[in-house]
């Protein structure tokens, strides 16, 4: 089986280095980005110090890029559709494995959906995982969801290294809902430390804002418990706790009322302001999505987010 990854980006090229062993395709759309990787064997702008084994090999050439049958999806979420409508036909009929969080802004669909398009069963790989830590081989261990069980078996065994240890699903929109969904609660996470509301406060937002994730699971199609596992609960934890993740300092950032680069990764900010509509049309009580939703878009700051959350009638705890 042949590999490649779309999109060289940290976690593209973090996945590309543990696949290097097997020989992989690392596909970057700016050309001089790719000659320049290809030829310094670094991923200076986002894996700074990281060395691009041997096995892998850049190019900007989708074509040659999209000869391989198994294709890696690393772009970000809010530019997946745009490109699968573009690439169509470089892309129908391949093992498609998407590695982006979140939900798009426009259709509301999440990545798995999005490849369905172009693929009959396409595959997620999702859960705790800072790209820098995979790129450093630390041990990671993620979700590999697809609904045919025999294409999931075989991905799980083409992509799984000796650092990354992949557990199987046949859930894939609970997985990506996980993926999706925990960015949001980060935000939230984040925007409570920053604002200095301290870790009681933070490990009510996690808790409630995994009772949101799993209120939502079911109606979008989702198995609930799906939700339990490395891609919900795993990530949550992971996201919600470290400085290291962009979707949660970036919220520190809003409660500290500083400013964020607006050119980094966020997934969690356009996907709050789709779920907080996907919710409100299914009538889903997603308080905390929706403030942070508010957040995002400057209707609310970190204070009035958090009074508007406070003052809910009180309610069981289910
Ligand atoms: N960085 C991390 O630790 C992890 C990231 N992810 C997910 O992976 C996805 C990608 O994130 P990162 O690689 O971290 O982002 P990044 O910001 O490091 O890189 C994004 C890459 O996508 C490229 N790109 C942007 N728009 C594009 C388009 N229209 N066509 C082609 N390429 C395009 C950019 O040039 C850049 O190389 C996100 O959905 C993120 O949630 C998942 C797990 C870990
Ligand atoms: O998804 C991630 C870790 O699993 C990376 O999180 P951030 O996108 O918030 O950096």
């Amino acid at each position: 089986m042949s590999v490649s990854v779309l999109g060289a980006g940290a976690f593209g090229t973090a996945l590309a280095i543990t696949l290097a062993e097997r020989g992989v395709t690392l596909w970057a759309r700016d050309p001089d980005a790719a000659t320049a990787m290809q030829k310094t064997r670094e991923n200076a702008t986002r894996l700074k110090g990281i060395h691009l084994p041997e096995g892998l090999t850049v190019t900007s050439d989708l074509t040659t890029a999209c000869a391989a049958d198994t294709i890696l999806m690393a772009v970000p979420m809010q530019s997946t559709a745009a490109f699968v409508t573009e690439n169509a036909d470089l892309l129908r009929g391949k093992k498609l494995v998407a590695c982006s969080k979140g939900v798009d802004l426009t259709s509301l669909r999440g990545p798995t959906a999005i490849l369905a398009e172009v693929t009959r069963a396409p595959a997620i790989i999702t859960g705790p995982s800072f790209a820098i830590d995979i790129a450093r081989g630390l041990p990671t261990a993620l979700t590999l969801a697809c609904k045919n069980p025999i294409l999931g078996e075989e991905l799980q065994e083409t992509l799984s290294s000796a650092t990354i240890r992949l557990y199987r699903s046949t859930d894939p929109v609970g997985a990506e809902l996980g993926g999706a969904l925990k960015n949001v609660i980060a935000i939230a996470a984040g925007a409570v430390m920053g604002a200095g509301l301290g870790e009681s406060a933070r490990a009510a937002l996690i808790t409630r804002g995994f009772a949101e994730m799993m209120r939502i699971a079911g109606p979008l199609g989702a198995i609930p418990e799906t939700l339990m596992g490395l891609s919900g609960f795993g990530d949550l934890t992971l996201t919600c706790t470290s400085p290291t993740s962009r979707n949660y300092a970036y919220g520190f950032a809003l409660g500290q009322g500083a400013d964020y680069d607006p050119t980094i990764t966020v997934e969690g900010a356009a996907t709050a302001r789709a779920v907080a509509r996907l919710a409100r049309d299914k009538d889903i009580e997603m308080p905390i999505t929706s403030v942070v939703a508010a957040l995002v878009e400057g209707r609310l700051d970190v204070s009035q987010g958090m009074q508007t959350l406070l003052s809910r009638p009180l309610k069981e705890e289910i």
